[in-house]
């Protein structure tokens, strides 16, 4: 017999207690009201379990947002894993995380293999795609705005969790770049989408298309992250007082160059297949100076850098055209992957709480520098917050400086411009990105904050 639905408001109030414990909920420390279920359709109905997938409506500190909420109803909990229960322990029937019942993952990867059609929910494979035997998949459980699902060991199913009508620049980007046979990112196998123009979805609008759901693609298995390989040569370098950077044996700088040339391949691919064209740079300071008065407004210690911070985009702005194409817009050492082969370049979806219609616009490539640079900084000096080691902060400068130096070389070596050759472009990108980093470390870690200040400083002190 099948397992009936928990009523629509039960869920309601199980979801407003549960959602934001989600670590992939974006609105941490905020109130959370309005829960509203805005679209329930049935995915799974097994003897043992029924599985459904849940559009759900929230608002957080008043703006409204959409999550994507799989959820499993069972007698009781599958097996010992982690399952994330919504119902309160004792409680028959149970409700978990449908991302983490066997039988639903395992059911997705059958659906996505026979580009099914589950109601309002589409499944596509890109041309020759391959895909694992059914198997269950398994959730990796790092810190992600998303939730990504592994099937054997060379398929990842990312599950969008924030969702808006339309494409999703991962999917639109991933799919571009397949054009190109781009060896620095993972390749795209396949997605999820709703139907467009189906009012219960959210997107009442054709013109806007399907809206993405979730994406697959290679999983590369045992790959390294870049943030912890430039963290650990850090570590290393502190560790070793006698040696000079290139003499520690985790040196990155021959990386930080490989990485260069890889970003250099993503953007002029990325050109290519979706084209460029220019923008005034008054056009694209006009967010950087929002963003400056925000974070002033926000963190009063700015309010003393804002008039020379103005100059540096000001002078951007009265440098007239500046050539753009689609770009990462949200690139850190942690969006890098390396594989014994190369550099790989994940998550293209943006900045996800931003509009699609603004992260889809065309951006100058000093963005993605730009988030790089601030990432090597951040691998040098985060250790040393409150440290007061004059010898351990040269080093820590010393390390960044080289592979800054090495990342533009390997950009230079690969791409027509060399970022060091920016002057003004890459300082504003730097500042801007400094500048949302003061705030986002403000709120979500204040021990990390005199990181992107100092760089505020020293970016404004180098003017
Ligand atoms: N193609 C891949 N192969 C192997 N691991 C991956 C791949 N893509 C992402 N990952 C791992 O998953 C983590 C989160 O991926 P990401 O795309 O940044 O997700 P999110 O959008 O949820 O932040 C990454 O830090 C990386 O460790
Ligand atoms: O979760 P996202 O990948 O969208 O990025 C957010 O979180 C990042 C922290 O994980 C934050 O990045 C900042 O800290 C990183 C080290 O933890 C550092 O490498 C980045 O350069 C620095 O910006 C990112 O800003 C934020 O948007």
């Amino acid at each position: 017999m099948s397992i009936p639905p928990v009523e629509d408001g039960t869920l309601t109030r199980l979801l407003t207690d549960w959602l934001p414990a989600q670590r992939w909920f974006s609105g941490k420390g905020l109130a959370l009201t309005g829960v509203r279920i805005a679209r329930r359709e049935v995915f799974l109905d097994d003897p043992d379990v029924l599985v459904e997938h849940l559009l759900v409506d929230v608002l957080v500190d008043g703006r409204p947002q959409r999550y994507q909420v799989p959820i499993a109803t069972a007698a009781e909990l599958p097996g010992d894993r982690r399952t994330f229960p919504l119902t309160p322990e004792g409680a028959s029937p149970v409700v978990y995380d449908g991302l983490r019942d066997p039988r639903g993952t395992e059911s997705l990867l059958r659906h996505l293999a026979g580009q099914d059609e589950v109601g309002g929910l589409r499944f596509r494979l890109v041309p020759g795609a391959t895909l694992p035997e059914p198997t269950r998949g398994r959730l990796l459980e790092g810190e992600q705005s998303n939730s990504s699902l592994v099937f054997g060991d060379d398929l990842m199913v990312k599950v969008f969790r924030l969702v808006q009508p339309g494409l999703n620049p991962d999917v639109e980007l991933h799919a571009a770049l397949a054009g190109r046979e781009c060896p620095a990112v993972a390749s795209l196998r396949g997605w999820i989408e709703l139907d467009g123009g189906d009012t219960d979805g959210g997107n009442t609008d054709d013109a806007i298309g399907p809206t993405t759901l979730a994406m697959a693609q290679e999983f590369l298995a045992g790959a390294a992250d870049g943030w912890a390989m430039a963290t650990a040569s850090v570590r290393d370098l502190f560790a070793e007082a006698d040696l000079l950077a290139d003499e520690v044996g985790t040196d990155f700088a021959d990386e930080s160059r490989r990485l260069g040339a890889a970003v250099a391949r993503v953007h002029s691919d990325l050109a290519a297949a979706t084209g460029s064209t220019t923008r005034d740079g008054a056009e694209l300071v006009t967010a950087m100076r929002a963003r400056l008065d925000a974070a002033v407004a926000e963190v009063p210690g700015l309010s003393g850098f804002a008039d020379a911070a103005r100059a540096v985009f000001d002078e951007v702005a009265d440098s007239g055209p500046v050539p753009v194409h689609r770009v990462h817009g949200d690139l850190h050492l942690g969006q890098t992957l390396r594989t014994p082969d190369h550099w790989i370049i994940i998550d293209f979806e943006g900045e996800p709480s931003a509009p699609l219609a603004e992260r889809r616009v065309p951006d100058s490539p000093a963005r993605d520098v730009a988030g790089i640079l601030r990432s090597l900084d951040y691998a040098a000096q985060h250790t040393l917050v409150g440290v007061d080691d004059r010898q351990l902060r040269f080093r820590a400068r010393e390390w960044r400086d080289r592979n800054v130096d090495a990342f533009c070389t390997g950009y230079a070596e690969v791409s027509a411009s060399d970022p060091r050759e920016t002057g003004a472009l890459l300082r504003a990108y730097t500042l801007d990105k400094a500048l949302y980093e003061v705030v986002y470390e403000t709120r979500n870690r204040p021990g990390w904050v005199a990181v992107p200040m100092g760089a505020v400083e020293r970016i404004l002190a180098a003017g």
